[in-house]
């Protein structure tokens, strides 16, 4: 209910944004305009920038906002010469300078293509026919994109593309200057018709766009993707998580420009191809654990994509970018999304040589509700010890987690098929390790503390008739094995003064013979098993004949 509430705050905050996004002109089409209406309405522009009467919003992207060092020339100038300014302020020439440090997935040819066609557009060359020039420059810069591009250049979102960063399946991702030099990266969606046929997973299902992905409008879908990317952009720079920043003014259409996470035109690098020393992997590896973590509880998403090909080491740290298809915690795929992401986060990390923890703790650890953000840093601590307790990873762990992974993960209680079979389970104080759903509903803690109470419950009764008290000391959580052991000192009622460290000793010795006698009962348990699927026959023959 509160989630709801939450749910439904956020989501009009974010949407109010982007009406106010639509009132500054954000959104609107382009692609039914001509290239004369589009330089008339550039003139159109130019003029109300030169008429000293005319009021800028103060948050206006104008660069004669904050006191107009520019002088522009009159509109009684010739258009050439009125056109010559963009071409100035696109300066097409300091392209040389930036490319020798766009070495990221750099292409010259597109550098060279983006140079032509923004140019072009500068200049105000009219519209061409031209089908090389409609089907797009690495299909990104198509006519309709320059003449956004061109448009967010004359209200100086920013003053220079200088090159091409990233050539992609789904966007290309070109640097930009601003005057005063401040970087930024231009990431453009495409807009060519097969590109998206796999984001449909992400989009469906997300309440944000319950109104339709907009499937067979590729245009639409680039827009929603674009959209969907500054969304959860801010959402994520406003819970502490280290990403480019950038603001809902800063999309147009399928366009978003956001900061750029590099310096000197040197993009960061990719997470992949940072080399990085063993010391700086294994805090790389906590710092994006705890993002995944930040972005379940506080943004209420989740990745989807995450890999070291969506993380970009920049000055010590890890910045997660590429957030266009991250999915909402409640979307139907939510959690299988998200056990991918702590797959692939894994297996680089353990690739790499960092002791890692396995699919399964570390999905438990981004799920739990119950750790405090005060808790965090001990929960890791503890959870480090264990890792260099167990050393490397057993097979039986691997076997496990691989089942895990496989495995269909209920998110509420309403959604546990054989709930009374699991109460059982739970209540018998059997291994309840494949109860995958025990965290995630917060299960685990009610249960541990029902467990404590009982403990303390006892310790009291114990005291009382001077038995020894049986304290755990493992804070493991092993429900099954405490229990057991608090019910096994339950019946041998021993009520002699025992030394702690004979008590100890006893305890292990007791877990220990616990976990034989539950390995033993489950052999044999297994001897008598009745496979699943006989089972079901079994019960479909039986309703079978209750119809007939
Ligand atoms: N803000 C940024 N600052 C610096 N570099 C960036 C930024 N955003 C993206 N990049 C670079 O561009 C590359 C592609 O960006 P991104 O991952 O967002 O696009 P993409 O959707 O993965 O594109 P595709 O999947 O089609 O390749 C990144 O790997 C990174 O090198
Ligand atoms: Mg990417």
């Amino acid at each position: 209910m509160e989630n709801d509430i939450e749910k439904k705050i956020n989501n009009h905050t974010e949407q109010q944004q982007y009406q106010q996004d639509e009132i500054e002109g954000g959104d609107e089409e382009v692609s039914s305009y001509s290239d004369s209406e589009i330089g008339d309405a550039l003139d159109l522009l130019d003029s109300k920038n030169e008429d000293v009467g005319y009021s800028f919003s103060p948050n206006s992207w104008c660069p004669n906002s904050h006191g107009g060092h520019h002088h522009y020339s009159s509109t009684l100038q010739p258009r050439t010469n009125r056109n010559q300014k963009f071409f100035h302020r696109i300066r097409a020439s300091p392209l040389e300078e930036w490319e020798g440090r766009m070495n990221v997935g750099m292409s010259n040819s597109v550098i060279t293509a983006i140079r032509g066609s923004v140019r072009e557009s500068a200049i105000g060359k009219t519209k061409t026919t031209d089908k090389a020039d409609r089907a797009t420059v690495e299909q990104a810069i198509d006519q309709n994109t320059r003449k956004i591009l061109y448009k967010m250049l004359n209200k100086g979102v920013f003053d220079a593309i200088n090159g091409c960063i990233s050539t992609g399946k789904e966007a290309n991702v070109y640097h930009a200057t601003k005057s005063h030099g401040q970087e930024l990266a231009i990431k453009i969606y495409k807009t060519s018709v097969l590109e998206f046929k796999d984001k449909g997973r992400y989009m469906q299902g997300d309440y944000r766009y319950s109104n339709g992905c907009g499937k067979h409008n590729p245009r639409e879908m680039a827009r929603k993707w674009a959209e969907k990317e500054i969304r959860n952009l801010m959402r994520l720079k406003a819970a502490g998580i280290r990403c480019p920043t950038t603001s809902c003014n800063l999309r147009r259409l399928h366009i978003v420009v956001m900061e750029f996470i590099g310096k000197s035109g040197w993009a960061a690098p990719r997470l992949k191809d940072a080399a990085l020393s063993s010391d700086k992997l294994r805090e790389g590896y906590v710092e994006i654990i705890i993002a995944m973590r930040t972005l379940y509880q506080k943004c209420k998403l989740v990745h989807g994509d995450l890999s070291e090909y969506n993380i970009l080491y920049y000055e010590g740290h890890l910045y997660i970018i590429d957030v266009s298809q991250a999915v909402e915690h409640e979307h139907p795929h939510a959690l299988d999304f998200l056990r991918e992401d702590c797959v692939h986060v894994s297996d680089f990390f353990k690739k790499h040589g960092v002791a890692v923890m396995t699919i399964r703790e570390l999905f438990d650890f981004i799920v739990d509700a119950t750790i405090a953000d005060d808790a965090v840093d001990s929960y890791l601590e503890e959870m480090q010890r264990k890792i260099l307790a167990r050393g490397d990873v057993s097979v039986e762990d691997e076997i496990a987690d691989s089942v895990f992974v496989q495995s269909f993960i209920p998110r509420t209680l309403d959604d546990v098929e054989n709930a009374e079979e699991d109460v059982q389970q739970i209540t018998n104080l059997k291994d309840t390790n494949d109860l995958y759903y025990l965290t995630i509903t917060g299960l685990k803690h009610a249960l541990s503390l029902t467990q404590s109470t009982q403990q303390n419950t006892q310790q009291q009764k114990s005291s009382a008739t001077k038995d020894s008290p049986i304290i755990s000391d493992d804070k493991s959580n092993n429900l099954e094995d405490d229990a057991k052991v608090q019910s096994d000192a339950d019946q041998d009622g021993k009520s002699e003064a025992v030394d702690p460290a004979d008590k100890k000793a006893a305890r292990k010795e007791a877990r220990k013979d616990n976990k034989k006698k539950v390995k033993e009962e489950k052999r044999e348990a297994r001897k008598t098993k009745v496979p699943k699927a006989v089972q079901k026959r079994k019960k479909k023959l039986a309703k079978s004949r209750k119809t007939r």
